[in-house]
Protein backbone atom coordinates (compact mmCIF):
# COMPACT_ATOMS: atom_id res chain seq x y z
CA UNK A 1 0.00 0.00 0.00
CA UNK A 2 0.98 3.45 -0.70
CA UNK A 3 1.13 5.63 2.16
CA UNK A 4 -1.79 7.75 0.93
CA UNK A 5 -3.36 4.38 1.02
CA UNK A 6 -2.60 3.82 4.77
CA UNK A 7 -4.12 7.03 4.94
CA UNK A 8 -7.17 6.44 3.21
CA UNK A 9 -7.73 3.00 4.88
CA UNK A 10 -7.30 4.49 8.41
CA UNK A 11 -10.32 7.06 7.12
CA UNK A 12 -12.50 4.43 6.73
CA UNK A 13 -11.48 2.28 9.87
CA UNK A 14 -12.24 5.54 11.94
CA UNK A 15 -15.42 5.46 10.32
CA UNK A 16 -16.16 2.33 11.08
CA UNK A 17 -15.23 3.10 14.58
CA UNK A 18 -16.88 6.41 15.07
CA UNK A 19 -19.71 4.64 14.17
CA UNK A 20 -19.45 1.83 15.99
CA UNK A 21 -19.22 4.28 19.07
CA UNK A 22 -22.34 6.31 18.72
CA UNK A 23 -24.26 3.05 17.84
CA UNK A 24 -23.23 0.33 20.71
CA UNK A 25 -21.28 -1.60 18.16
CA UNK A 26 -18.09 -3.63 17.98
CA UNK A 27 -14.85 -2.26 19.42
CA UNK A 28 -12.12 -1.19 17.53
CA UNK A 29 -9.54 -4.29 17.75
CA UNK A 30 -12.57 -5.96 16.32
CA UNK A 31 -13.29 -3.93 13.38
CA UNK A 32 -9.79 -3.46 12.77
CA UNK A 33 -9.53 -7.06 12.38
CA UNK A 34 -12.17 -7.31 10.24
CA UNK A 35 -11.35 -4.92 8.22
CA UNK A 36 -7.98 -6.60 7.07
CA UNK A 37 -9.69 -9.87 6.66
CA UNK A 38 -11.53 -8.72 3.87
CA UNK A 39 -8.23 -7.22 2.39
CA UNK A 40 -5.68 -9.84 2.21
CA UNK A 41 -3.69 -7.81 -0.41
CA UNK A 42 -2.68 -5.83 2.82
CA UNK A 43 1.36 -7.07 4.28
CA UNK A 44 1.29 -7.21 7.60
CA UNK A 45 3.91 -3.47 7.35
CA UNK A 46 0.29 -1.99 6.32
CA UNK A 47 -1.59 -3.58 8.38
CA UNK A 48 0.64 -1.98 11.78
CA UNK A 49 0.85 1.08 10.14
CA UNK A 50 -2.57 1.88 9.68
CA UNK A 51 -3.53 0.28 13.08
CA UNK A 52 -0.95 3.01 14.20
CA UNK A 53 -2.57 5.66 12.41
CA UNK A 54 -6.18 4.59 13.99
CA UNK A 55 -5.12 4.65 17.60
CA UNK A 56 -2.93 7.70 17.48
CA UNK A 57 -5.88 9.46 15.78
CA UNK A 58 -8.46 8.06 18.82
CA UNK A 59 -5.70 8.81 21.55
CA UNK A 60 -5.27 12.72 20.15
CA UNK A 61 -9.20 13.13 20.09
CA UNK A 62 -11.00 13.59 23.19
CA UNK A 63 -14.10 14.18 21.97
CA UNK A 64 -15.68 11.39 19.20
CA UNK A 65 -15.18 13.40 15.60
CA UNK A 66 -18.11 14.06 13.46
CA UNK A 67 -15.79 11.16 10.97
CA UNK A 68 -12.58 9.66 10.03
CA UNK A 69 -11.63 12.36 7.51
CA UNK A 70 -11.87 15.00 10.26
CA UNK A 71 -9.43 12.18 12.33
CA UNK A 72 -6.93 11.92 10.29
CA UNK A 73 -6.70 15.69 9.63
CA UNK A 74 -6.19 16.29 13.01
CA UNK A 75 -2.77 13.96 13.30
CA UNK A 76 -1.59 15.62 9.83
CA UNK A 77 -2.34 18.87 11.47
CA UNK A 78 1.14 17.87 13.39
CA UNK A 79 2.57 15.32 10.71
CA UNK A 80 3.79 17.49 7.50
CA UNK A 81 4.75 13.48 5.98
CA UNK A 82 1.22 12.63 6.70
CA UNK A 83 -0.31 15.61 5.94
CA UNK A 84 1.65 15.04 2.59
CA UNK A 85 -0.62 12.23 2.05
CA UNK A 86 -4.12 13.95 1.08
CA UNK A 87 -2.72 13.97 -2.62
CA UNK A 88 -5.93 12.76 -4.46
CA UNK A 89 -3.97 9.97 -5.94
CA UNK A 90 -6.03 6.93 -6.51
CA UNK A 91 -6.23 4.70 -3.94
CA UNK A 92 -5.50 8.16 -0.95
CA UNK A 93 -7.43 10.90 0.40
CA UNK A 94 -8.38 13.83 -1.55
CA UNK A 95 -6.56 17.02 -1.05
CA UNK A 96 -7.48 18.97 1.82
CA UNK A 97 -10.23 21.47 1.12
CA UNK A 98 -11.43 24.34 3.21
CA UNK A 99 -12.00 22.22 6.15
CA UNK A 100 -11.91 21.99 9.85
CA UNK A 101 -9.97 18.96 11.45
CA UNK A 102 -11.69 17.78 14.62
CA UNK A 103 -10.52 19.34 17.54
CA UNK A 104 -7.47 17.70 19.93
CA UNK A 105 -8.57 16.80 23.83
CA UNK A 106 -8.10 14.02 26.58
CA UNK A 107 -11.65 12.46 26.93
CA UNK A 108 -15.50 14.22 26.16
CA UNK A 109 -15.70 17.32 28.52
CA UNK A 110 -18.21 16.03 30.87
CA UNK A 111 -15.67 13.29 31.55
CA UNK A 112 -12.77 15.46 32.40
CA UNK A 113 -15.12 16.96 34.80
CA UNK A 114 -16.42 13.89 36.18
CA UNK A 115 -12.47 12.24 36.46
CA UNK A 116 -11.58 16.07 37.68
CA UNK A 117 -14.22 15.63 40.50
CA UNK A 118 -12.73 11.87 41.41
CA UNK A 119 -9.69 13.45 42.36
CA UNK A 120 -7.37 12.74 38.98
CA UNK A 121 -5.35 15.89 37.91
CA UNK A 122 -4.37 16.33 34.15
CA UNK A 123 -1.21 13.75 34.29
CA UNK A 124 -3.36 11.09 35.68
CA UNK A 125 -6.10 12.21 32.89
CA UNK A 126 -3.44 11.70 30.57
CA UNK A 127 -2.09 8.32 31.65
CA UNK A 128 -5.55 6.77 31.43
CA UNK A 129 -5.09 6.37 27.59
CA UNK A 130 -1.28 6.16 27.25
CA UNK A 131 -0.22 2.54 25.75
CA UNK A 132 -0.29 -0.51 27.98
CA UNK A 133 2.03 -2.92 29.07
CA UNK A 134 1.04 -6.73 28.19
CA UNK A 135 1.00 -8.49 31.07
CA UNK A 136 0.50 -12.24 31.74
CA UNK A 137 -0.17 -14.51 35.31
CA UNK A 138 2.09 -17.67 35.08
CA UNK A 139 -0.23 -20.61 36.09
CA UNK A 140 1.11 -21.81 39.53
CA UNK A 141 2.96 -25.16 37.31
CA UNK A 142 4.60 -23.20 35.18
CA UNK A 143 6.10 -20.91 37.65
CA UNK A 144 9.43 -21.11 36.42
CA UNK A 145 8.63 -20.58 33.22
CA UNK A 146 11.34 -18.74 31.03
CA UNK A 147 9.97 -15.97 28.87
CA UNK A 148 12.46 -14.24 26.73
CA UNK A 149 12.71 -10.35 27.96
CA UNK A 150 10.22 -10.98 30.79
CA UNK A 151 9.79 -8.57 33.58
CA UNK A 152 8.73 -9.59 37.06
CA UNK A 153 6.43 -7.76 39.12
CA UNK A 154 7.00 -6.60 42.81
CA UNK A 155 4.25 -7.92 45.31
CA UNK A 156 3.00 -10.69 42.32
CA UNK A 157 5.47 -13.75 42.25
CA UNK A 158 3.67 -14.89 39.46
CA UNK A 159 2.89 -11.99 37.27
CA UNK A 160 5.52 -10.81 34.50
CA UNK A 161 5.89 -8.00 32.18
CA UNK A 162 6.41 -8.94 28.72
CA UNK A 163 7.53 -6.53 25.72
CA UNK A 164 4.98 -5.27 23.76
CA UNK A 165 4.05 -7.57 20.63
CA UNK A 166 5.48 -10.83 22.11
CA UNK A 167 3.55 -13.68 20.74
CA UNK A 168 2.21 -15.64 23.65
CA UNK A 169 0.00 -18.15 21.74
CA UNK A 170 2.68 -20.92 22.15
CA UNK A 171 2.48 -20.79 26.09
CA UNK A 172 -1.59 -21.33 25.88
CA UNK A 173 -2.27 -23.34 29.16
CA UNK A 174 1.37 -21.78 30.46
CA UNK A 175 -0.01 -18.08 31.32
CA UNK A 176 -3.02 -15.97 31.15
CA UNK A 177 -2.99 -12.48 29.69
CA UNK A 178 -3.90 -10.45 32.91
CA UNK A 179 -3.16 -6.20 33.84
CA UNK A 180 -0.89 -6.75 37.14
CA UNK A 181 -3.78 -4.49 38.83
CA UNK A 182 -6.45 -6.98 37.82
CA UNK A 183 -4.17 -9.55 39.68
CA UNK A 184 -3.40 -6.93 42.76
CA UNK A 185 -7.02 -6.12 43.25
CA UNK A 186 -7.85 -10.14 43.23
CA UNK A 187 -5.74 -10.42 46.66
CA UNK A 188 -8.23 -8.21 48.36
CA UNK A 189 -10.76 -11.18 48.43
CA UNK A 190 -8.10 -12.84 50.57
CA UNK A 191 -8.60 -16.09 49.07
CA UNK A 192 -6.78 -19.03 51.07
CA UNK A 193 -7.23 -23.01 50.28
CA UNK A 194 -10.37 -24.54 51.40
CA UNK A 195 -12.44 -21.86 51.10
CA UNK A 196 -15.53 -20.94 49.49
CA UNK A 197 -15.71 -18.32 46.91
CA UNK A 198 -18.68 -16.50 45.35
CA UNK A 199 -17.36 -15.10 41.77
CA UNK A 200 -20.72 -13.30 41.26
CA UNK A 201 -19.73 -11.25 38.27
CA UNK A 202 -17.37 -14.14 36.78
CA UNK A 203 -17.39 -12.97 33.01
CA UNK A 204 -14.76 -15.33 31.17
CA UNK A 205 -13.46 -16.26 34.67
CA UNK A 206 -10.35 -13.89 34.50
CA UNK A 207 -10.60 -13.54 38.37
CA UNK A 208 -12.03 -16.78 38.99
CA UNK A 209 -8.44 -18.35 37.67
CA UNK A 210 -6.61 -16.08 39.59
CA UNK A 211 -8.64 -17.18 42.74
CA UNK A 212 -8.03 -21.00 42.11
CA UNK A 213 -4.67 -20.13 41.70
CA UNK A 214 -4.73 -18.38 45.05
CA UNK A 215 -6.20 -21.43 46.59
CA UNK A 216 -3.89 -24.17 45.10
CA UNK A 217 -6.90 -25.66 43.56
CA UNK A 218 -8.45 -26.26 47.09
CA UNK A 219 -11.87 -25.23 48.18
CA UNK A 220 -15.02 -24.21 46.13
CA UNK A 221 -15.38 -21.43 43.69
CA UNK A 222 -18.87 -21.00 42.42
CA UNK A 223 -18.33 -18.36 39.02
CA UNK A 224 -21.84 -17.26 38.15
CA UNK A 225 -22.69 -14.08 35.43
CA UNK A 226 -25.68 -13.32 33.81
CA UNK A 227 -24.08 -13.67 29.92
CA UNK A 228 -23.78 -17.23 28.93
CA UNK A 229 -21.29 -16.56 25.92
CA UNK A 230 -18.59 -14.89 28.34
CA UNK A 231 -19.40 -17.81 31.03
CA UNK A 232 -19.00 -19.97 28.73
CA UNK A 233 -15.38 -19.32 27.93
CA UNK A 234 -14.63 -20.03 31.49
CA UNK A 235 -14.37 -24.20 32.05
CA UNK A 236 -12.12 -24.80 28.98
CA UNK A 237 -9.65 -22.24 29.81
CA UNK A 238 -9.77 -23.86 33.48
CA UNK A 239 -9.60 -27.07 32.11
CA UNK A 240 -6.29 -25.94 29.99
CA UNK A 241 -4.78 -24.64 33.32
CA UNK A 242 -5.40 -27.72 35.22
CA UNK A 243 -7.79 -26.04 37.55
CA UNK A 244 -10.87 -28.54 38.70
CA UNK A 245 -12.31 -26.24 41.63
CA UNK A 246 -14.30 -23.64 39.60
CA UNK A 247 -18.45 -24.58 39.57
CA UNK A 248 -20.20 -22.05 36.97
CA UNK A 249 -23.26 -21.00 37.41
CA UNK A 250 -25.53 -19.01 34.34
CA UNK A 251 -28.12 -16.63 36.09
CA UNK A 252 -31.39 -14.95 34.91
CA UNK A 253 -31.34 -11.56 35.14
CA UNK A 254 -33.85 -10.27 38.06
CA UNK A 255 -33.69 -13.90 39.55
CA UNK A 256 -29.98 -13.69 40.60
CA UNK A 257 -30.91 -14.31 44.47
CA UNK A 258 -33.03 -17.46 44.02
CA UNK A 259 -30.32 -19.32 42.05
CA UNK A 260 -27.51 -18.44 44.84
CA UNK A 261 -30.30 -19.34 47.35
CA UNK A 262 -28.00 -22.10 47.63
CA UNK A 263 -24.91 -20.30 48.16
CA UNK A 264 -22.98 -19.43 52.08
CA UNK A 265 -19.52 -18.08 50.88
CA UNK A 266 -16.75 -17.50 53.38
CA UNK A 267 -15.80 -14.27 50.52
CA UNK A 268 -17.82 -12.81 47.45
CA UNK A 269 -15.83 -11.22 44.93
CA UNK A 270 -17.90 -8.68 42.71
CA UNK A 271 -15.93 -7.91 39.86
CA UNK A 272 -18.98 -5.40 39.01
CA UNK A 273 -19.94 -4.27 35.48
CA UNK A 274 -18.42 -0.72 35.18
CA UNK A 275 -17.51 2.43 32.72
CA UNK A 276 -13.89 0.40 32.41
CA UNK A 277 -12.33 4.34 32.82
CA UNK A 278 -9.10 2.14 34.11
CA UNK A 279 -9.26 0.42 30.86
CA UNK A 280 -9.17 3.19 28.81
CA UNK A 281 -5.30 2.35 27.53
CA UNK A 282 -6.59 -1.20 26.25
CA UNK A 283 -9.70 0.71 24.31
CA UNK A 284 -9.53 4.24 23.97
CA UNK A 285 -12.27 4.46 22.32
CA UNK A 286 -14.42 3.43 24.69
CA UNK A 287 -14.34 7.00 25.83
CA UNK A 288 -16.22 7.88 22.99
CA UNK A 289 -19.11 5.28 23.68
CA UNK A 290 -20.08 6.24 27.38
CA UNK A 291 -23.25 8.82 28.03
CA UNK A 292 -24.26 10.37 31.18
CA UNK A 293 -27.28 7.67 30.92
CA UNK A 294 -25.54 4.55 29.82
CA UNK A 295 -22.87 5.36 33.38
CA UNK A 296 -26.22 6.25 35.53
CA UNK A 297 -27.43 2.55 34.50
CA UNK A 298 -24.15 1.33 35.20
CA UNK A 299 -23.97 2.22 38.71
CA UNK A 300 -27.68 1.18 39.09
CA UNK A 301 -26.52 -2.50 38.44
CA UNK A 302 -23.47 -1.85 40.54
CA UNK A 303 -25.97 -1.26 43.83
CA UNK A 304 -28.14 -4.01 42.58
CA UNK A 305 -24.91 -7.08 42.29
CA UNK A 306 -23.61 -5.56 45.93
CA UNK A 307 -27.01 -6.08 47.26
CA UNK A 308 -27.08 -10.01 45.45
CA UNK A 309 -23.49 -10.62 46.71
CA UNK A 310 -23.55 -9.31 50.21
CA UNK A 311 -26.94 -11.75 50.66
CA UNK A 312 -24.49 -14.39 49.88
CA UNK A 313 -21.51 -14.10 52.29
CA UNK A 314 -21.56 -16.01 55.68
CA UNK A 315 -21.88 -14.40 58.96
CA UNK A 316 -18.42 -12.51 59.53
CA UNK A 317 -17.34 -13.15 55.91
CA UNK A 318 -15.76 -10.92 53.12
CA UNK A 319 -17.31 -8.95 50.52
CA UNK A 320 -14.53 -7.75 47.69
CA UNK A 321 -15.85 -4.87 45.36
CA UNK A 322 -13.68 -4.56 42.68
CA UNK A 323 -14.61 -1.94 39.45
CA UNK A 324 -12.09 -0.95 36.62
CA UNK A 325 -12.76 2.51 36.66
CA UNK A 326 -11.84 5.44 38.87
CA UNK A 327 -14.94 7.48 38.60
CA UNK A 328 -16.29 7.87 42.12
CA UNK A 329 -19.79 6.71 41.48
CA UNK A 330 -19.20 3.89 40.58
CA UNK A 331 -16.03 2.85 43.25
CA UNK A 332 -15.51 4.60 46.40
CA UNK A 333 -18.89 6.34 46.46
CA UNK A 334 -20.87 3.61 45.67
CA UNK A 335 -19.24 1.31 48.94
CA UNK A 336 -20.19 4.83 50.59
CA UNK A 337 -23.58 4.16 49.80
CA UNK A 338 -23.56 0.41 50.52
CA UNK A 339 -22.21 1.36 53.91
CA UNK A 340 -24.79 3.67 54.79
CA UNK A 341 -27.48 1.63 53.75
CA UNK A 342 -25.98 -1.92 55.34
CA UNK A 343 -25.17 -0.89 59.17
CA UNK A 344 -22.97 -3.59 60.85
CA UNK A 345 -21.25 -3.66 57.25
CA UNK A 346 -16.96 -1.90 58.01
CA UNK A 347 -14.96 -1.30 55.16
CA UNK A 348 -11.08 -3.58 56.13
CA UNK A 349 -8.11 -1.48 55.62
CA UNK A 350 -6.09 -3.21 52.31
CA UNK A 351 -2.49 -3.56 51.30
CA UNK A 352 -1.67 -4.68 48.18
CA UNK A 353 1.48 -4.77 45.94
CA UNK A 354 -0.41 -1.26 43.98
CA UNK A 355 -2.39 1.25 44.74
CA UNK A 356 -3.47 4.50 47.45
CA UNK A 357 -5.88 4.36 50.14
CA UNK A 358 -9.55 6.23 48.72
CA UNK A 359 -12.20 6.58 50.24
CA UNK A 360 -13.49 3.34 52.00
CA UNK A 361 -10.32 1.30 49.74
CA UNK A 362 -7.93 1.27 47.23
CA UNK A 363 -7.53 3.34 44.11
CA UNK A 364 -5.10 1.53 41.78
CA UNK A 365 -4.24 3.91 38.47
CA UNK A 366 -2.05 3.87 35.50
CA UNK A 367 0.07 7.44 36.62
CA UNK A 368 0.65 5.76 40.23
CA UNK A 369 0.66 2.37 39.39
CA UNK A 370 2.09 1.34 35.83
CA UNK A 371 -1.37 -0.71 36.12
CA UNK A 372 -4.64 -0.58 34.69
CA UNK A 373 -7.05 1.81 36.62
CA UNK A 374 -9.24 0.27 39.84
CA UNK A 375 -11.44 0.80 42.73
CA UNK A 376 -11.14 -2.23 45.28
CA UNK A 377 -12.69 -2.16 48.38
CA UNK A 378 -12.73 -5.32 50.86
CA UNK A 379 -15.99 -5.19 53.05
CA UNK A 380 -16.69 -7.22 56.36
CA UNK A 381 -20.42 -8.48 57.27
CA UNK A 382 -21.93 -8.46 60.95
CA UNK A 383 -21.49 -11.89 62.69
C1 LIG B 1 -16.04 -6.53 34.72
S1 LIG B 1 -16.89 -7.82 34.01
C2 LIG B 1 -16.23 -9.22 34.83
C3 LIG B 1 -14.84 -9.62 34.38
C4 LIG B 1 -14.35 -10.90 35.00
N1 LIG B 1 -14.54 -10.94 36.42
C5 LIG B 1 -12.88 -11.12 34.70
O1 LIG B 1 -12.03 -11.03 35.59
O2 LIG B 1 -12.57 -11.41 33.53
C6 LIG B 1 -18.48 -7.68 34.73
C7 LIG B 1 -19.42 -8.85 34.48
O3 LIG B 1 -20.61 -8.63 35.25
C8 LIG B 1 -21.63 -9.35 34.61
N2 LIG B 1 -22.92 -8.97 35.17
C9 LIG B 1 -23.69 -7.89 34.88
N3 LIG B 1 -24.82 -7.91 35.62
C10 LIG B 1 -24.77 -9.02 36.39
C11 LIG B 1 -25.65 -9.60 37.35
N4 LIG B 1 -26.82 -9.04 37.66
N5 LIG B 1 -25.27 -10.75 37.97
C12 LIG B 1 -24.08 -11.32 37.65
N6 LIG B 1 -23.22 -10.83 36.73
C13 LIG B 1 -23.56 -9.69 36.12
C14 LIG B 1 -21.40 -9.00 33.15
O4 LIG B 1 -22.04 -9.93 32.30
C15 LIG B 1 -19.87 -9.04 33.06
O5 LIG B 1 -19.41 -10.29 32.59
Amino acid sequence: MTPAARTQAAIELLDAIIAAARESGAAADTLIARYFAQRRYAGSKDRRAVRELVYAAIRRLGERPADGRAAMLALAATDPALAATFDGSPHGPAPVADEAPAAEGLHPRWLEDRLTASGLDATEQRALIERAPLDVRLHPDHAALDLPGAEPIPGLPLARRLPAGTDIAPHAGQIEVQDAGSQAVTLAAGATPGMTILDLCAGAGGKSLTLAALMNDDGRIIASDVDRARLSRLAPRAEKAGVTIIETRLLNPQQEVAALADVTADVVLIDAPCSGTGTWRRNPEARWRLTPARLDRLIAMQAHVLAIGAGAVKPGGALAYIVCSLLDGEGAAQVDAFLAANPGWQAEPLALPFGRPHGPGLRLTPAHDGTDGFFVARLRAPC
